[in-house]
């Protein structure tokens, strides 16, 4: 198997001796879309400067594109496209002047150039946009810098936090942009939008305090934590049904939905479903036991089932439970600042 188009081992970041990023280790696969999630302050932005080699590791290393960045040579770093997390334009430019000019840079041909140029502005939905960049929204200013990133055709895309500062309009513009390039490039972005990662990522890295919490493709992952979860969909004496559900020795968590709505865990209430089927989420700890428990209390209460199935899990869910192990010990330890990952916001909470 070919290398990685990207890879960190032990990677660790100290300023003035407070570790930033402690042994990070990543590997983003060629033609991967690859979602670097984490809160403010988890170390994105120092990641990816030591990939760019803008700054340099305390220790550690990284490969991209098959070479060591400490001693990575020009021809590699044309072969590199780069967004930071605030780009920077000439206000002054028109948007094809900007590309010609970032080209110009990598000494592309004018032929190639004008072909590019006139390629790009399209992908990025700026083919003829006359305004200068300083009259630009900021989802335009973002979608010129993707399409700047991409003037030397590179083979790895470096994004930082290409969507943070956009609207949902303005989001899903620029999500659409990185869509557009699967298969074609290979794109490692950060970003503390769960729901942009849902969207674009094949795979994710969960950064957290500058350690790696997990990385896995997304479809791995969910169907990883999905196996302790099992959905019952019944008819009927729901509050009983949670009750014996809950009091179960394999069961750690009950949800069942409220009378009007609003998810309430067992004991607090859950209203009878009126005929109507509910869905009741159990977690479980034993899923061979709860395989045969579960069927057995509804049969004892004779409640109609209607579904009894593993759980499909959104990644904000598979989040919570990875982040929530790792606040009781079980995952990578915590910076004494506590929970500051809940701060990761979902597509939901942005969108209120
Ligand atoms: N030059 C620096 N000197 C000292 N501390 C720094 C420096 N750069 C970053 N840090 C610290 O390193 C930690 C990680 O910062 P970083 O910017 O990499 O996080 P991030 O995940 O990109 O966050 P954000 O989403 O806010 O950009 C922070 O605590 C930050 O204060």
């Amino acid at each position: 198997m070919s290398e990685p188009a990207l890879q960190t081992s032990a990677l660790t970041k100290e300023y003035k001796g407070t570790r930033v990023l402690d042994a990070v280790d990543l590997a983003v696969e060629h033609g991967s879309v690859f979602g670097f999630l984490g809160p403010n302050g988890a170390g994105k932005t120092t990641t990816l400067r030591l990939v760019t080699g803008l700054a340099r590791p305390t220790s550690g290393a990284i490969r991209v594109l098959g070479h060591d960045v400490a001693s990575v040579g020009a021809a590699t770093r044309a072969e590199l496209g780069f967004l930071p997390d605030v780009p920077a334009f000439y206000d002054w430019m028109t948007a094809p002047e900007y590309l010609r000019f970032a080209g110009g840079l990598f000494g592309l041909e004018h032929r190639v150039l004008t072909q590019r140029v006139g390629m790009l502005l399209d992908q990025a939905g700026l083919a003829g946009v006359t305004t200068r960049i300083g009259g630009f929204s900021r989802g335009m200013k973002q979608r010129l810098g993707i399409a700047q990133a991409l003037i030397n055709a590179p083979r790895l895309l470096l994004l930082d936090e290409p969507t943070s500062a956009l609207d949902p309009i303005g989001r899903k513009e620029v999500l659409d942009l990185i869509e557009t390039l699967r298969g074609r490039t290979t794109v490692f972005f950060s970003t503390h939008l769960l729901g942009d990662v849902e969207r674009v990522c094949d795979t994710v890295a969960i950064l957290d305090h500058g350690r790696v919490l997990t990385q896995a493709p997304i479809t791995e992952l969910k169907s990883r934590y999905s196996s302790s979860k099992v959905v019952v969909e019944v008819t009927g004496r729901v509050p009983e049904l949670v009750a014996a559900l809950d009091a179960s020795p394999w069961a750690a968590s009950v949800e069942a939905p409220r009378a009007r709505g609003g998810i309430v865990a067992a004991g607090a209430g859950a209203g009878d479903s009126g005929g109507e089927p509910v869905a009741i989420t159990v977690t479980v700890t034993d899923v061979a036991e709860a395989r045969l428990g579960i069927p057995r209390i509804v049969a004892d209460l004779g409640v109609g089932l209607v579904r009894f199935e593993a759980a499909e899990l959104t990644l904000e869910e598979v989040f919570v439970d990875l982040v929530g192990e790792a606040d009781r010990g079980g995952g990578a330890s915590r910076g004494a600042e506590g929970d500051s990952i809940g701060v990761v916001t979902t597509e939901r909470e942005t969108q209120r």
